[in-house]
């Protein structure tokens, strides 16, 4: 049986995807939105020389030849208001943080370092601390400018970014429509979490990682709950994605070989498109890829830490596309602590615990066991051991490519 490489299945399932289409929400609504288009200032900011400092404006030449100068205050400028007049040799403007500095001016002395007086004739102040020029004088497009683009397209928006658009003030941000991603759990053996199984059933997992992974990853998960091995009633479930016009539909377990694994036949008759099916990786090899019109189609194995690992390697890569993010494969590397055989023709992912050793560097331990329906081991891990197909046995102390989980 032939078994397509892990890239190949990738590129395969990566071709001719575009993005979906974008949208513009309000900042409040944008958090965690994947910005469709850069986005330049509409303004500069700030927009004129201000004080960063509550103190006093004043002119750097009229500190010079005096240790103690003394200055004739001739007006204040709080925030918001700006002081009309021009500054002459000898004043001073009493000035708050964000003010526009006063023409004439250029240095900021602070107030802590002035003695403030109130003399018959007016207000003056002795300069004890002479600052440097400029001090405390925010420039002009110190924060930047208008026209420049400070956040590109993909970028997955933050509280930053949006604290930096309305800074630009861009009251509305052009995203991506979220990803709607159906999720159907087959297997007459599963139950929901929180229901009483009988004695032959477990508890259906993989549903809840795999919906969070596709929240994490800014989709929407659409819960079509769990078929039964009955292919009727499977493709009624799967009618219902189409009906919701989900952009992936993501099937768990009944991939494989098995009398009972219906899933490629059901998709099959509903007329399904198949990419690939059955890859060089373990965990995962029985996944399986098509599209079903619009709507592409991800099967993954029902072992849980196959469909999560899978989750991992195909379907977050799928979401980016649709979200027209770059897509990084984001290996890492590592020391081993323990000695790994050799690898056979699939890929291998293994799980690991991590840790980073006191000069910085990445150390990996594989777990012993490593069968794929260990969830446990897989939310104890750190990382996965990415063993290429047919990769030599390896001794503690050498470097192996890691994902970080
Ligand atoms: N003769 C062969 N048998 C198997 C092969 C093979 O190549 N030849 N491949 C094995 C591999 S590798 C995997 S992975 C599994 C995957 O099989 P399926 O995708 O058909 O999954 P199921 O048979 O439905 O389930 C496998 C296993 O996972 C449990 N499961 C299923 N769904 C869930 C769920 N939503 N939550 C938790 N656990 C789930 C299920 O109860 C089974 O224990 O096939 C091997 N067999
Ligand atoms: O490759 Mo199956 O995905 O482990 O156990």
């Amino acid at each position: 049986m032939s078994l397509m490489p892990v890239a190949d299945a990738l590129d395969r399932l990566l071709t001719g995807v575009e993005p979906l289409a974008s949208e513009w929400v309000d900042l409040a609504h944008a958090n965690g939105r994947v910005l469709a288009q850069d986005m330049a200032a509409t303004r500069t900011q700030p927009p004129f020389a201000a004080s960063a400092m509550d103190g006093y404006a004043v002119r750097h030449a009229d500190l010079q030849g005096s240790p103690v100068p003394r200055l004739r205050v001739i007006g204040a400028a709080p925030a918001g208001h700006a002081f009309a007049g021009t500054l002459g040799p000898g004043e001073a403007l009493r000035i708050f943080t964000g003010a526009p500095l006063p023409d004439g001016a250029d240095t900021i002395v602070i107030q802590e370092d002035v003695t403030a007086l109130n003399e018959e004739d007016g207000d003056v102040i002795l300069v004890n601390e002479i600052p440097r020029a400029s001090a405390f004088v925010r420039p002009a497009g110190l924060d930047f400018k208008q026209g420049d683009v400070l956040l590109t397209a993909g970028r997955t928006l933050c509280y930053r970014d949006l604290a930096l658009a309305a800074a630009m003030n861009h009251p509305r941000l052009p995203v991506r429509r979220k990803p709607v991603v159906a999720i159907l759990a087959t297997g007459d053996e599963l139950v929901r979490p929180g229901e009483t199984p009988a004695a032959d059933q477990i508890i259906a997992s993989n549903h809840a990682g795999v919906a969070a992974l596709v929240e994490d990853c800014g989709g929407v998960p659409l819960d079509l709950g769990i078929s039964r091995d009955e292919p009727m009633e499977m493709a009624g479930h799967v009618a219902r994605a189409i009906e919701a016009k989900a952009d992936i539909l993501v099937t768990l377990g009944g991939a494989s070989v098995g009398d009972h694994d219906l899933v490629q036949k059901v998709l099959g008759d509903a007329g399904m498109d198949l990419a690939f099916w059955r890859i060089a990786m373990r965990p995962g090899k029985p996944l399986m890829a098509g599209h079903l019109g619009a709507t592409k189609v991800l099967g993954l194995p029902g072992n849980p830490v196959s469909s999560l690992v899978c989750s991992l390697l195909f379907l977050k890569p799928l979401m980016a596309r649709l979200l027209g993010q770059e897509i990084t494969a984001g290996h890492r590397t590592a020391t081993l602590t323990a000695a790994l055989p050799e690898n056979d023709r699939r890929q291998d992912y293994v799980r690991a615990t991590l840790e980073t050793a006191a000069d910085g560097s990445l150390r990996v331990t594989p777990f012993t066991r490593q069968d794929s329906s260990m969830l446990a081991l897989l939310a104890q891990s750190g990382a996965l051991v990415v063993r290429p197909p047919h990769a030599p046995a390896l001794d503690p102390g050498e470097t192996v490519p890691i994902l970080v989980l």
